[in-house]
């Protein structure tokens, strides 16, 4: 999806760790021994979730999918040296259309896929996920924003 749409979501940091906490509940007691995150938007959950469930291996797998707001084709740039197994949880900070996690399914094909945040198109390729977003809303997560002012009502 493009950012052409003008429905938000607006995630704050707090938002994002309380929903990766979640995350890590649902995730709790399956002794996953190490983590992939999907960089750059996986790198964040995967810390806060390498913490909670205290994995101390952590690897990043670099993709490039999106160029310029509009979807291109998944380009690997870096790999993950840690061999795919089901102990192995590999996590992405969302599904939009879902082609970055068919392709990260496709290479790990025994992992556990994990997002924060799943839109309809892109949901049946996730293992666990915490929050539903419509289709045709996009996520505005915490790292692209910054705090700025808002003029009172009255003033508006
Ligand atoms: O389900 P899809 O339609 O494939 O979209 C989901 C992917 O898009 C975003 O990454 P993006 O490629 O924008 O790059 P980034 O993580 O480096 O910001 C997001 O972090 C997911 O990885
Ligand atoms: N928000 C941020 N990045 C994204 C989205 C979204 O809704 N979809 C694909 N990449
Ligand atoms: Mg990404």
């Amino acid at each position: 999806m493009s950012l052409s749409t003008n429905k938000m979501f607006y995630v704050s940091w707090e938002a994002f760790h309380r929903a990766t906490k979640e995350l890590a509940h649902q995730l709790l007691g399956k002794n996953y021994t190490a983590i992939v995150a999907v960089s750059r938007g996986g790198l964040v959950p995967a810390a806060i979730l390498a913490r909670e469930l205290n994995i101390r291996v952590v690897d990043s797998i670099c993709v490039a999918s999106y160029e310029h707001d509009k979807q291109g084709s998944l380009r690997i740039l870096k790999d993950a040296s840690i061999e795919d197994s089901e102990q192995l949880l590999v996590v992405d900070d969302l599904v939009d259309t879902g082609e970055t996690a068919k392709a990260l399914r496709e290479h790990f094909p025994k992992a556990c896929f994990v997002t924060v945040y799943a839109k309809p198109q892109g949901k049946p390729l996730v293992d666990h996920y915490i929050t539903d977003i419509e289709q045709d809303t996009w996520i505005q997560l915490p790292w692209d924003m910054e705090l700025a002012y808002s003029k009172p009502l009255a003033d508006k």
